[in-house]
């Protein structure tokens, strides 16, 4: 029988490092690759000198292996890095590896319910829903958490105003940080500003794993509801969280314009084939009433994410203006929600909605 992946990795598996642990378990594996007996793969994530120590044994482990014919165990040169390239505190977990085996979706340690918010299109206001929901659902009493699972456009860190470097006191936990009352965690927050993520599917559902179940979502209390801010679309991130964990709900923002509404329900559709829950839909930049003059206008349409709420007989969660006000203060890392105007307003009875109809 061909030499497997499962076989190496299981030899892998049995090598105890010099640091503790084995390789597997560390989460120190890259792009592994099996293929006619030739074993292939990139030992990256913990301190240089250790994983230089490490490399005969674990060669030496897969060599042992009846049917390989060589091994090339490759160590990056330089300090530790993750997260595409990012250079990482001295213990903290690379992130973005390959996915770890599961047998089916878990539960996420000390999370009561979780709640994806998504959208088809981007730039319709789905991160600025994200946040200032999560800040509504705190000052109602509620413990929140806000994963920024939107990986290749993570804006999170800007809105809510944390910057700080998560930390990670034994090199595979890795601690969330707080903002305005919320527990936040961001693949943002592991990057350096205009760093670009430049990874495939593998890598981003390793990194969703990690999101989900290596951060201490109760760090600071348990968790009522994690919100998950969800990249654009219907692509891997979505698919993974729907098989690595169970939602509880889901909320579809859209613009009222025809071309948002068009990908919405693909969203819409992408959360009925994952049997996510919906939980209705959100217009965002409604309407626009102009400071000087007062006057009402219509920029991306009006009405149209309602009607479609109907057409799909889905609740529609309420309509949400285009007001300077909240892009100034989403930019400055105070949402608007945080504060007292009649937009703060807006989300208060969105999320006295959400908790009154028992969704979180
Ligand atoms: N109701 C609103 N009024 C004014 N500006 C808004 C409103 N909603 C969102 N914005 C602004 O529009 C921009 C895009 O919003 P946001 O990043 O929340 O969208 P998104 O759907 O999450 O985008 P992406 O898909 O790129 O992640 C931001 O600058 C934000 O401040």
């Amino acid at each position: 029988m061909a030499l497997s992946k499962e076989q190496v990795l299981a030899a892998l598996q049995e090598v105890e490092l010099p640091g503790g642990g084995n390789a597997v378990a560390r989460d120190l594996l890259r792009a592994l690759a099996v293929h006619e007996g030739v074993v292939r793969f990139v030992l990256e994530g913990a301190p240089q000198a250790e994983l230089e120590a490490s490399r005969p044994k674990l060669e030496a482990a897969v060599k042992a292996l009846p049917g390989v014919a060589s091994v090339t165990v490759i160590v990056p040169a330089g300090p530790p890095r993750g997260l595409g390239g990012a250079q990482q505190a001295p213990r903290a977990p690379a992130i973005g590896g390959h996915p770890t085996p599961q047998a089916g979706p878990q539960a996420v340690p000390g999370v009561t319910k979780i709640i994806a918010i998504g959208s088809g299109k981007g730039g319709v206001g789905k991160s600025t829903v994200s946040s200032n929901l999560a800040i509504a659902l705190a000052r109602a009493g509620k413990r929140v958490g806000l994963l920024d699972a939107d990986i290749y456009g993570p804006s999170q860190p800007r809105m809510m105003g944390a910057s700080k470097r998560p930390s990670s006191p034994d090199g595979q936990t890795i601690l969330p940080l707080q903002a305005h009352g919320v527990t936040l965690m961001s693949v943002g927050l592991m990057l350096k500003e205009d760093e670009a993520v430049i990874w495939r599917g593998p890598m981003l559902m390793g990194a969703m794993q990690q999101m989900l179940f290596q951060v201490k979502w109760d760090e600071y209390g348990p968790l009522d509801v994690l919100l998950i801010d969800l990249p654009p679309g219907t692509g891997d991130v979505q698919l993974t969280l729907g098989q690595k964990t169970r939602l509880d709900g889901a909320i579809v923002v859209s613009t009222p314009q025809d071309v948002a509404l068009l990908d919405a329900k693909k969203a819409v559709d992408m959360f009925r084939r994952l049997n996510v829950p919906l939980l209705g839909l959100i217009e965002n930049m409604s309407t626009y009433i102009c400071p000087n003059c007062g006057h009402e206008a219509h920029l991306f349409g009006h009405g149209g994410v309602e009607a479609e709420a109907k057409r799909q007989d889905l609740p529609f969660l309420g309509a949400l203006p285009l007001d300077l006000e909240v892009r100034l203060s989403g930019d400055a890392g105070t949402p608007v929600a945080g504060g007292e105007g009649a937009a703060a307003q807006s989300y208060a009875a969105l999320a006295r909605h959400l908790s009154e109809s028992g969704a979180v």
